[in-house]
């Protein structure tokens, strides 16, 4: 059955660029947030004036603070709150749930306890429910000026991916769909750190042929440790691994960049964040990830010197320099594990 109505949880940038996706479509669209002001602006002046102030929203969106009347009834809800209020919302509207309505995750972060992905803990909240993960390149900001862009929807529920690709696809928004929900999140989530390491080597002014590199040997780190997971090492070399891992180690338009840049021009990580004023999911993710690495033994020296940088007042410039003197790559660039370098 297609998509007839749809919740958003969440009032930010990306939970209103979708919910507006939503209701362009033609589906009738609830968006929910803690924030009254912004809800009144939504409906009455059909703009989001925090996030979003320079994209006229569809009319037909609705804005509401009442969470029941938000996710009841709705053939899909999609979480776009960031990852460490995931549960608690899961758990507010778990009541008002139906077994047959679709969750999907649109939050690219870890929970600490069990390492668990964003739709793990939708699921264990929620356990009746299908689940699915949108993931890729997708700066809000440009998706909100019509700029043409392409996402995944991952689920091992193959009616769910269906729908939710139908649900979503329009002029300047393709939805490729996959079965491999664990990469895809996975994907997501690391890229954010690599990122903030990026954010360093442009404020250190070097060249393009080492944000190449960077951005090379990070997708190998990404996915060695992805694959150690259980991923498919494929999912890594399409949108929701290599493409969004460029996107976001490219632009000053992603908040996980402008939080390395800013440490590279000598502000402290708490300088950083403030200036910032959305959430940087990487920050927390680095930590998680450098914990699960060094318990699994997975070879990642880019999270170990990110790491080094973010939370021990290591130089970032003199990181760099004892990277490119660190332990040798053999010939194997693309080892899966730490014993085939
Ligand atoms: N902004 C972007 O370009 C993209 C963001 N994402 C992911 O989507 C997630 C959300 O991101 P954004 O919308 O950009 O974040 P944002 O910072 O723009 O907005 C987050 C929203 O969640 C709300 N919120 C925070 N804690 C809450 C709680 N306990 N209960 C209810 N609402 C709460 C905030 O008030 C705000 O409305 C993040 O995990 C991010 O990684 C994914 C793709 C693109
Ligand atoms: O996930 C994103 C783009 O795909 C957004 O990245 P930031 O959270 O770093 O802004």
């Amino acid at each position: 059955m297609p998509i007839q109505s749809a919740a958003v949880v969440g009032g930010g940038s990306f939970g209103t660029v979708i919910a507006n996706i939503l209701a362009d479509n033609g589906i009738q669209t609830r968006q929910w947030m803690r924030d009254d002001s912004i809800a009144d602006a939504i409906n009455q002046q059909h703009i989001n004036p925090r996030y979003l102030p320079d994209t006229p929203l569809n009319p037909a969106l609705q804005a509401t603070t009442d969470l029941q009347a938000a996710v009841t009834n709705a053939d899909v809800v999609f979480v776009s709150v960031p990852s460490a209020s995931v549960r608690e919302v899961a758990e507010k509207f778990l009541p008002w749930l139906q077994a047959e309505q679709c969750l999907v995750s649109t939050t690219k972060g870890i929970e600490p306890e069990n390492f668990m992905l964003m739709s793990q803990v939708l699921s264990d909240v929620c356990p009746d429910n299908p689940v699915g993960v949108l993931s890729g390149p997708n700066l809000a900001k440009e998706i909100a000026r019509r700029e043409l862009a392409a996402s995944v929807i991952a689920s091992e529920n193959s009616d769910l991916r269906r729908e939710v690709q139908e649900a979503l696809s329009c002029d300047y928004f393709r939805v490729y769909a996959s079965n491999d929900p664990h990469g895809v999140e996975l994907g997501g989530a690391l890229k954010n750190i690599y990122a903030i390491a990026s954010g360093f080597v442009a404020a250190l002014g070097l060249g393009e042929n080492t944000r190449s590199m960077i951005i090379t040997r990070s997708l190998a780190e990404m996915s060695r440790f992805a694959v150690q997971m259980g991923a498919n090492p494929l999912t890594f070399l399409g949108l929701a691994g290599v493409g969004d891992l460029f996107v976001t180690c490219s632009s000053s338009l992603s908040r996980n960049y402008r939080v390395g840049f800013a440490i590279g021009e000598g502000k402290t990580l708490d300088e950083a964040i403030e200036s910032l004023g959305e959430v940087a999911e990487g920050v927390k993710t680095l930590r998680y990830v450098r914990e699960k690495a060094i318990e699994s033994d997975i070879y990642m020296p880019l999270v170990m010197g990110t790491y080094e940088v973010l939370f021990n007042g290591a130089n970032p410039k003199q990181v760099a320099q004892g990277l490119m003197r660190g332990e040798m790559a053999s010939d194997v660039e693309f080892a899966l594990s730490r014993n085939e370098i």
